[in-house]
């Protein structure tokens, strides 16, 4: 039984229509991201899950049940951090944890809890009026692990997080998952999702445009990994001419003083050894795998260049490019902490 499934599910909003027929399906034990620009109707999407909002048309079902009609019992085995999530400024974390114990009919330890998230034990008996945004962002996701839910539904969970945050969230995330929970998450911080999701789904202008693991999308969106090649600048010509037999060589360019060859991953080697048998002493080379930054743009036509040349300088195999919510120092481990 799959954790989430969508049917053909449109929202009007008056003259707006958020979705439009969206068919999805995430399986049971899954690390699913549903990814998308701003307006593409991701909250929407959570918001019908959850049943704030109810479709024009198309069904919802959550954990094998209808989102309209059996939204109690659903509610009672999922974790939410929803986008606008309401805290209650006179009432201490603790307070908070408590809160939606009850209401899950499940006994938090608040400490457990607060230090899964970040938050140290005089957080936790501070009234929530004096959190930092990042405070409360991390109480609310303690919130939704409250009760070891089966599935946890997190709307941009890393938003307010600074790199020890969203490196913390990525963790839980994984340890959720490991328990046994699904965890759909939206995001548009792309290494977020990148770095722990099974797969992920993309939408634009309420429909979903492409589903795949990370790894499809990299392959039907044609973004190989660049491999850049140090050689003698008077040979680097004979070094591309020698990559370019190569079946799997997409380019092959000298720039610079390097060779940069556009290839498929699990080519690389081969290339290596195609320059050197063409008498050509390789140097050095590193490898710049396509962020999923640039696979977004080739799907949603956001940039006209969604090579992998478009990808930030300087980037390894295990590079991630998250946006202005995270450093350069959280970007080098994102994609490594797998
Ligand atoms: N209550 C509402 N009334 C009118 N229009 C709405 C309402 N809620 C959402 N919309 C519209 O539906 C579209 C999708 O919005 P939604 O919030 O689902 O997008 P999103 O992908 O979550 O965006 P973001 O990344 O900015 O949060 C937008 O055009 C938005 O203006």
């Amino acid at each position: 039984m799959p954790a989430i499934e969508l049917d053909g599910v449109t929202k009007r909003f008056d003259d707006v229509t958020a979705l439009r027929g969206v068919d999805m399906t995430v399986e049971d034990g899954d690390v699913f991201g549903f990814l998308g620009p701003n307006g593409a109707g991701k909250t929407t999407t959570i918001d019908i899950l959850l049943d704030f909002v109810r479709p024009t048309a198309g069904s919802a079902d959550v954990l094998g049940m209808d989102a309209r009609e059996e939204s109690e019992a659903i509610r009672e085995r999922l974790g939410v951090l929803p986008e606008g999530y309401d805290l209650y400024d006179r009432l201490t974390g603790r307070h908070h944890i408590e809160f939606v114990g009850e209401a899950k009919r499940a006994d938090p330890d608040p400490e457990a809890i607060a230090d899964r998230v970040g938050l140290d034990s005089e957080d936790l008996d501070r009234k929530v009026e004096g959190y930092s945004r990042g405070m409360a962002q991390r109480l609310a996701l303690g919130m939704a692990l409250v009760g070891e839910p089966d599935l946890l539904i997190l709307d941009e969970p890393s938003s307010g997080l600074d790199p020890n945050g969203a490196r913390l969230m990525r963790q839980i995330v994984r340890e959720e998952n490991e328990r046994g929970a699904t965890v759909f998450f939206s995001s548009h911080i792309l290494g977020q999702v990148e770095s722990v999701c099974d797969r992920v789904a993309i939408l634009q202008d309420g429909e979903v445009i492409a589903v795949d693991t990370v790894e499809g999308l990299r392959e039907a969106t044609d973004t190989g990994t660049r491999l850049v090649v140090s050689v003698d600048p008077g040979e680097a010509e004979a070094a591309a001419d020698a990559a370019r037999e190569v079946d799997a060589v997409e380019h092959a360019t000298v720039e610079g003083d390097d060779l940069v060859v556009t290839v498929d991953s699990d080519a690389k080697m081969t290339v290596l050894t195609a320059i050197e048998d063409a008498g050509i002493a390789v140097d050095d080379f590193e490898t710049e795998e396509a962020s999923l930054e640039d696979l977004f743009a080739a799907y949603t036509d956001a940039a006209t260049d969604a090579t992998p040349a478009a990808t930030a300088g300087g980037a390894s195999d295990a590079e991630v490019n998250d946006d202005e919510e995270n450093t350069g120092a959280d970007d080098a481990e994102g994609g490594a902490d797998r």
